[in-house]
């Protein structure tokens, strides 16, 4: 069953000419049953108001203002999508605000009103580097509650990982320093139009209301690229560019100048961010 009476997606495509492009990254969900059931991964959105970032036709937005968000912000960079994102709009009268642009400039909060749910299914590059923005403004809590973003299988693992694992670094401890971070949802490629080369996953990011451990965003940050840019190294060697007497404050950290960077918990990664922070 439809989850509103505005016509099927494939017809919507075809008729405004929506193309799939590359430099994009446009991969659509078509399945209004599948957009519905991550509209619902996002959880409970009964007058909340929500960031969608990247759009397309609005197969996901139409599953978002149909399971009774207040407000969808949805910011797409493609004008050639405009056309069927107003289509919607006129749907669900005062609803739906389109901004045509890159997500990477727009500010949300001059569009909403906190708390804010954010859901995206943004191409891998993009939708990395606006995560990481989201998880490390320098106030905690942040403007929104809960981030139900997709992502590439990979990424999403990366993003759930747990120390000593391959795939630990620094999404992971960036992202489980300060929200709950699951897998709620895994898709085939077969999902999407055109069908990327790679299984995807919707990552479910709920923010706490205090980080786990206290550290400052920035020194954080750079501990954390630092130490996992050249995982294989000592924290000593990997860390030698971020301190001089970088020696005594692995020390103070309580963590071993002979560790690897992905042996160290997310506490550890913090209190050498304090160290660090303490002697400037
Ligand atoms: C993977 S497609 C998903 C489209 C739609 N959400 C869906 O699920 O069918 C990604 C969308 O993000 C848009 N996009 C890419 N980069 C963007 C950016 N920097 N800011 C806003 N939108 C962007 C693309 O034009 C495309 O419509």
């Amino acid at each position: 069953m439809a989850i509103d009476d505005l016509p099927p997606l494939r017809e919507v495509i075809a008729r405004h000419g929506l193309s799939a492009r590359k430099a994009l990254g446009q991969n659509f969900l078509l399945d209004l049953n599948l957009t519905s059931k991550i509209a619902r991964a996002a959880g409970d959105l009964t007058g909340m108001d929500v960031l969608e970032v990247g759009p397309g036709p609005g197969g996901l937005t139409r599953g978002l203002l149909a399971s009774g968000a207040r407000r969808v912000l949805a910011i797409e960079k493609d004008p050639r999508c405009l056309p069927a994102l107003e289509e919607i709009a006129a749907t669900y009268p005062g609803r739906l605000e389109v901004v045509c642009g890159d997500a990477l400039d727009v500010d949300p909060l001059a569009h909403l009103t906190p708390p804010v749910a954010i859901v995206a299914n943004l191409p891998y590059n993009v939708g990395t580097e606006l995560l990481v923005r989201w998880l490390t403004p320098r106030v905690w809590p942040p403007f929104w509650t809960s981030l139900t973003l997709m992502f590439q299988r990979e990424v999403a693992e990366r993003i759930v990982a747990p120390p000593g694992s391959k795939t630990y670094g620094r999404l992971a401890v960036l992202a489980q320093w300060r929200t709950d971070a699951r897998i709620v949802l895994s898709l085939p490629p077969s999902a999407f139009t055109p069908p990327p080369k790679v299984s995807s996953a919707v990552v479910r990011l709920d923010a706490l209301p205090e980080p786990r451990f206290e550290a400052a965003p920035k020194t954080l940050e750079r501990v954390v690229a630092a130490a996992f840019n050249q995982r294989r190294k000592m924290l000593r060697a990997a860390l030698r560019g971020v301190a001089p007497d970088i020696e005594d404050r692995l020390a103070e950290a309580g963590l071993s100048p002979t560790d690897r960077a992905e042996q160290v918990p997310l506490e550890g990664f913090c209190a050498l961010a304090r160290a660090l922070d303490a002697t400037r």
